[in-house]
């Protein structure tokens, strides 16, 4: 008697699968899993928003992913006409299997046909990382979003009688010229100096990292990036020797066995040195 259940989530070249015995897993324990892969998947594709279709073409949301337990969920991103959804029975590259029970969730992944990790996750773990997921986009948010609102507090206090304004001199308060503030010069600033930034990022190999495995001068690679961390290395919230452990190397494994929550592009953005290539 099989009485396994099976959910896809297809998105390009990569293809999540949820497996978990028929009436032993709650709902609740579904929905925190699929909730980890779709955060995993915004933030691969550098996005916050995402569309859950059927096969027959019916949008719906996460819950009704689990409570329907549809298999095959297609996952599109809006405006992102680049991020391509392959044909339905096409072989994806890129394929996870999460074992799920109550009390942990195994994951195999795959490359191809072979298996490149298996990783092993208490659910509390998942259930704190969607939580910092939450959080970490807070931050992001707070940087993109309420700096304007910050300047929108001072229209407030701004808003004086109009001829008490006319008398002060120059300096021009946000608020006064909607204009201005509309136009986001911070932006566009900030977009500049990436795509400079962007045009001195280096092509590494990973023995060009292996070169760089001393508290002098500390490379690793989280997600293909590389980043010097030399200068982290003190800050490190889990002590420099837990840093150290992954340093002159791919540190992806380590990193996400210990936080997969943490947004490490975000917080090592400044310090990124290239990218790795020839990864196997
Ligand atoms: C690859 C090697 C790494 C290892 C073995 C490692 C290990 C650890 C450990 C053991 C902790 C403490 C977890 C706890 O207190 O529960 C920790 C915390 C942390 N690490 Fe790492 N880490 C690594 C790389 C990194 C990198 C590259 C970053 C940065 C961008 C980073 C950022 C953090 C942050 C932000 C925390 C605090 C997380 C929290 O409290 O939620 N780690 N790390």
């Amino acid at each position: 008697m099989n009485n396994k259940e099976e959910i896809n989530l297809y998105i390009e070249e990569r293809q999540d699968t949820l497996i978990w015995m028929q009436d032993e897993v709650q709902l609740e324990i579904l929905e925190e899993v699929v909730t980890f892969i779709l955060n995993d998947i915004k933030q691969k594709f550098q996005t916050d928003i995402l569309t859950l279709r059927d096969e027959e073409n019916q949008y719906y949301e996460i819950d009704q992913i689990v409570e329907f337990k549809r298999p095959h969920t297609y996952i599109t991103i809006p405006q992102r006409h680049d991020v391509k959804t392959l044909a339905m029975n096409s072989l994806r590259q890129n394929r996870s299997i999460y074992h799920i029970s109550n009390e942990k969730v195994l994951v195999e992944k795959f490359k191809g046909t072979r298996k490149v990790e298996s990783i092993d996750y208490a659910l509390a773990v998942i259930k704190k990382t969607n939580q910092k997921y939450l959080d970490t986009l807070k931050g992001i948010f707070d940087d993109l979003v309420i700096q304007p609102k910050k300047r929108n507090s001072v229209t407030q206090e701004s808003q004086q009688p109009i001829q008490q304004q006319q008398n002060q001199p120059e300096s021009p308060k946000f608020g006064q010229q909607p204009k201005e503030v509309a136009s986001p010069s911070w932006i566009s600033k900030r977009a500049l100096n990436e795509s400079i930034k962007k045009c001195e990022l280096k092509q590494l190999t990973l023995e060009d990292v292996s070169k760089h495995n001393t508290s002098d001068s500390a490379w690793i690679v989280i997600n293909s990036k590389v980043y010097d961390v030399t200068h982290y290395l003190n800050k490190h919230p889990g002590g420099k020797e837990q840093l150290m452990r992954g340093v002159g190397n791919d540190g992806t494994p380590l990193f996400m066995q210990h936080h997969p929550w943490v947004n490490a592009h975000y917080l090592l953005e400044h310090s990124q040195v290239g990218f790795l290539i020839n990864h196997k």
